[in-house]
Parts: C-alpha cells; sequence; structure tokens
C-alpha cells in the first residue's frame, strides 16, 4: 500500500505546487490523476519517487517512509516503482529486448549491468511480457524503428520487468492517437488487475481517466479537492475541479465515432 501524510511541496522559486496532501491507494487500484494544467499532478507523481523532493510530509510504500532514505536507499527503493513516461523514455538505439530487461538494471550487480548480461529468468520474463504487450515478433528491433503506440508497449514491459510494487504513470497517451490511448490504457489496467498493482496515473484526458480508473483523485492548485469513483464525476464535480466548461459538449467531442477512430488508426499506420 502506498500512503501519503500531509505532503507539501514549494519550489525555491516560491511556487507552491502542492498543499498537505493526504491519499492512501490499496493493492490492485488504478487511480487516475485529473487536473488543470499546473495543477500538481507532475509533482505529486515526481514526489513519490523523489524525482522532486517533498517539502513536507511522509510518503510510506509498504512500511518504507520514502522520504527518509538516504541516497543508496533510495536507489533501492526506486526497483519497487516502475515508471512509464508520456515520451516513453527509451534507449533508442537499442533493440526492444535491450529496452525492457533495462527495467533488471536496478537488481543486477554493477558488473554484469556493465556487459548486460540477464539471467535465463529475465530474458523469459521479458519475452513473456513483450507478448502480453502484443510485441513478440518486434523483441529484436531497434526501439527507434517502432510507432509511439508500440514504444509506449515497450515502456509498460520495461515497468513490469522490474516486478514493482507500485506503478507511477505520467501522461502515457498524451502523444498519442484517441483508439491507441484506449489500447494502452486498456493494458495499463490488466497489467494491474492481473498483479494486484497499485497505479496512479496522471492523465490530462477527462474521459479516458473515467473509462479505465477504479478511482479518481482530482487536484486543483496543489489540492486535493475531488476523490471519489469515476461514476461520481459529475459536472458539477468537473467544474469544482477544472473551473467552467461544457462538459456535455466536451463529453461528446471525446467519444470518436467508429469511422473516426478508424481514420486516426489508417493516418497512424500509414494506410
Ligand atoms: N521545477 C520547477 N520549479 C519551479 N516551479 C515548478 C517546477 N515544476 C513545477 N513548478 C510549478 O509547480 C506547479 C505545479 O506544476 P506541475 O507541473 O506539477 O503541474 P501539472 O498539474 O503536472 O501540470 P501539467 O498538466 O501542465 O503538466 C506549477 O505552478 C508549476 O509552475
Amino acid at each position: 500500500m502506498l500512503k501519503l501524510d500531509n505532503v507539501s511541496k514549494t519550489y525555491k522559486t516560491g511556487d507552491k505546487a502542492l498543499h498537505n496532501v493526504c491519499l492512501e491507494v490499496s493493492a490492485g487500484q488504478v487511480v487516475g490523476l485529473i487536473g488543470p494544467s499546473g495543477a500538481g499532478k507532475s509533482t505529486l507523481i515526481r514526489c513519490i519517487n523523489r524525482l522532486v523532493e517533498p517539502t513536507q510530509g511522509s510518503i510510506t510504500l509498504g512500511s518504507t517512509d520514502l522520504t527518509k532514505l538516504n541516497r543508496r536507499d533510495l536507489r533501492q527503493a526506486r526497483r519497487r516503482i516502475g515508471m512509464i513516461f508520456q515520451e516513453y523514455a527509451l534507449v533508442e538505439r537499442l533493440t526492444v529486448m535491450e529496452n525492457v530487461l533495462s527495467g533488471r538494471l536496478g537488481y543486477v550487480p554493477t558488473w554484469r549491468s556493465w556487459f548486460r548480461k540477464f539471467s535465463p529468468e529475465d530474458i523469459a520474463l521479458a519475452h513473456s511480457l513483450l507478448d502480453n504487450v502484443g510485441l513478440a515478433d518486434h523483441y529484436n528491433k531497434r526501439a527507434d524503428a517502432l510507432s509511439g503506440g508500440q514504444r509506449q508497449r515497450v515502456g509498460i514491459a520495461r515497468a513490469l520487468e522490474q516486478n514493482p510494487e507500485l506503478l507511477l504513470v505520467d501522461e502515457p497517451t498524451a502523444s498519442l492517437d484517441p483508439k491507441t490511448s484506449r489500447q494502452i490504457m486498456r493494458l495499463i489496467r490488466a497489467a494491474c488487475q492481473e498483479r494486484n498493482l497499485p497505479a496512479i496515473i496522471n492523465i490530462h484526458d477527462v474521459m479516458l481517466a473515467q473509462q479505465f480508473s477504479d478511482r479518481i483523485i482530482g487536484l486543483r492548485a496543489g489540492k486535493v479537492v475531488f476523490d471519489g469513483s469515476p461514476e461520481a464525476l459529475s459536472d458539477e464535480v468537473l467544474t469544482t475541479i477544472y473551473g467552467d466548461e461544457d462538459w456535455t459538449q466536451l463529453r461528446a467531442d471525446a467519444t470518436p465515432t467508429q469511422n473516426e477512430a478508424t481514420a486516426v488508426l489508417d493516418l497512424a499506420e500509414g494506410v
């Protein structure tokens, strides 16, 4: 379980990005983190793995208070946290398989990681994860030969190769077309359900968040202003989080017809 207790962050510039955030995420729960630009979503995700240092509060994963760890112990703890990024963060010149195996680097001794020597178990796991994300036949391709959707699938497999206790996902679909976005969200959700893995997904697209999350947390100006089920995300609640918008129209715009979805997919595949 992940627990944030009274977490605040003020940047050196004086920007108060988070104010006394308290929340718990239980095993297997997929949390969609939504809110307007500048609400503090990335800061919250980055405070959890301490890419950003929180100014105040505690963040506990299992029985470990992540905020109290020294550099060496933090490196160990980060193995337990899988990250999936908007821009995939793959090593372009390496193969798909090598990128997935890099998820194990935190586990292998330094000399083995220099020579990229992985155990047969690590390699078997990578093959099975690539199979799960639909890339079994692409394991030997270079990462730079893949489409955006395929890259994100590699990103998911790499995070799962870590065998993490928590997934942190930062705008996983921001660079993808609507149909691929749904496929990626479906994969992340299935991976969490199969492994009873909790996840926090920073996501701009409210409708996608609603469709694929068990729970929604709404941030506004660094404060949690909504924490509830996707079904409870009414127009009133959305207005509290984002301010005034025509939510009925936005929902209609966000649901592409089958033809639109097919056209987008065709475009993406160069048909
Ligand atoms: N490195 C930084 N230094 C100073 N201020 C920062 C830094 N990173 C973020 N901020 C500020 O903290 C606040 C929250 O930013 P954050 O990026 O966490 O929001 P966000 O909800 O992820 O936004 P977006 O959806 O646009 O990515 C903003 O006011 C932002 O300007």
